[in-house]
């Protein structure tokens, strides 16, 4: 990659930096002026805790109690640290990989894979932070052939289409995402998220995943084709909500047991949120593994205690917010879900629809029986005319089991069993939301009457 494109990608990624830092409760900073205050205010947290505690044990599910797997790097294992900068490809993880899966261009050779073995950057680039815009491949004014793999509809790009989209793209890596004709968008190819993408097409999930059109390459690198799920909404609100106890597979855990990779990286990502946070190990080595780090974040935002975590939220107002690493407590959640819907209960109450259909639904599907949904998200929706929907969203970490093998996505985890905890996340998720209904109800009867 050119380097003054590698900077404006740097400049780019400043200027789109969100406004708050990565603070603590719900997505805000705290500050304290004096050590009694802050004393007060950890002691309080910890009572917060406790009452959680013994809330979350009301939804007992998986992600509290038992011991979760560790993979820890000891100084004999320090081999690992030569092997640091030979890992740069774990450095941008999925992105690379996504491209090594998938990019071999029609005269076979990996294009994509050379460009990103160029496109190192630090992280906080390659993390897409909200606002993005969506551009075109290839787009150069010139019509190049468009053609699908599986499905076949022959789309040729029309100027009107080639026009850039400002599009809204709150978790994953940046530049995972093109625009394409209207109405859909294009995601980075992972064979794996292809694959669920076909089962789900007779699956009782259908109607609640984007439309999938199929795979499609454009110079020389495979995407797929989804609707867009923002086309309909005028001045979008959107959330994020990363379901399940666990965010990566099992797989992960046994490749880094295996053969440890240490990351400086989620390190310094670590560091910059707590400086507390790594052992003198780790502080020794500057730089973890990614289950290190991965279980780390889980502990630290409400993935473990509810079995879901806000990724980031976009307001119709132009504020977006990706910073919710420390919303832990079901309090700051709810406070976040406040905000996002303006304390409009008759939003909640399409959400709370919309998500009883949706377990309905995961509960009769076959697909989700036999997969364990890593890392997907429920994506949040609703606008100024109180249209509201939620979608499931990535399946790029969802996996078959094996032959026989099921899932209930309640039951505790332990290393083996697969189990995922969506289930018992999208529970404490409708818990939360039909408390806010309660607390909320009056502005509904308010909006009624003035009707
Ligand atoms: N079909 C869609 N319609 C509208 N927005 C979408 C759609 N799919 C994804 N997004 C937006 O893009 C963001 C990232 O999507 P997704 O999680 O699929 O990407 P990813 O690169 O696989 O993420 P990760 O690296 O965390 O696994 C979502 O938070 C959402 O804002
Ligand atoms: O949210 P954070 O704190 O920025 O941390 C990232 C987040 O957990 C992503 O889910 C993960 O990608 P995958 O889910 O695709 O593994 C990514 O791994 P990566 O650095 O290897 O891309 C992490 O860095």
């Amino acid at each position: 990659m050119p380097k003054e494109r590698r900077r404006s990608l740097r400049e780019a990624a400043v200027s789109r930096a969100s406004p708050l830092g990565d603070g603590g409760g719900a997505g805000k900073e705290r500050r304290f002026s004096t050590d009694q205050q802050q004393e007060e205010h950890q002691s309080s947290m910890e009572e917060e805790e406790q009452q959680e505690l013994q809330r979350s044990s009301e939804h007992s599910g998986p992600g509290r109690g038992g011991p979760v797997p560790q993979v820890t790097i000891t100084a004999a294992a320090a081999d690992g640290l030569a092997e640091l900068e030979e890992n740069m490809d774990e450095v941008n993880g999925p992105l690379r990989r996504k491209l090594s899966n998938s990019s071999i261009s029609s005269n076979g050779s990996s294009a994509a894979m050379e460009e990103s073995e160029d496109d190192i950057l630090s992280d906080n680039e390659t993390k897409s932070k909200g606002i993005v815009t969506l551009e075109h491949l290839g787009d150069s004014g010139e019509a190049k052939a468009w053609w699908k793999l599986k499905t076949v509809v022959h789309w040729p790009l029309v100027a009107s289409h080639r026009k850039r989209l400002s599009w809204v793209q709150l978790a994953g890596h940046k530049g995972s995402f093109k625009a394409a004709e209207e109405g859909t968008i294009l995601k980075k190819y992972s064979e794996n998220e292809k694959r669920c993408f076909e089962s789900l097409r007779d699956d009782a999930l259908q109607r609640f995943v984007p439309a999938y059109h199929g795979v499609v390459e454009r110079d020389g690198d495979l995407f797929l084709q989804m609707n867009d799920l923002l086309v309909n909404f005028d001045g979008p609100n959107v959330m994020d909500c990363k379901m399940g106890v666990r965010t990566y597979q099992e797989e992960e855990l046994e490749r880094a047991r295996e053969k440890p990779k240490l990351r400086r990286d989620l390190y310094n990502k670590m560091l910059e949120v707590d400086s507390e946070a790594p052992t003198a190990e780790e502080q020794k080595q500057q730089a973890i593994t990614k289950p290190r780090y991965m279980q780390w974040r889980e502990s630290l935002s409400s993935t473990n205690t509810l079995g879901f975590r806000i990724e980031g939220v976009k307001k119709a107002d132009g504020t977006c917010h990706t910073d919710f690493k420390k919303t832990r407590s079901r309090e700051d959640v709810t406070q976040v879900f406040r905000d996002f819907v303006s304390e409009n209960g008759n939003i909640i109450s399409s959400y709370i629809r919309r998500l009883e259909e949706i377990r309905q639904a995961l509960k009769a599907s076959e697909f989700f029986m036999k997969h364990e949904v890593i890392g997907s998200s429920l994506l949040f929706i609703h606008n100024h005319t109180e249209r509201a929907e939620v979608w499931l969203i990535d399946f790029g970490k969802t996996t078959p089991l094996p032959d026989g093998q099921t899932v209930d996505h309640w039951s505790p985890w332990q290393e083996g069993n697969r189990e995922d905890g969506y289930l018992w996340g999208l529970e404490n998720l409708l818990h939360t939301l039909t408390s806010l209904n309660t607390e909320c109800s009056p502005q509904r009867v308010h909006t009624q009457r003035s009707l």
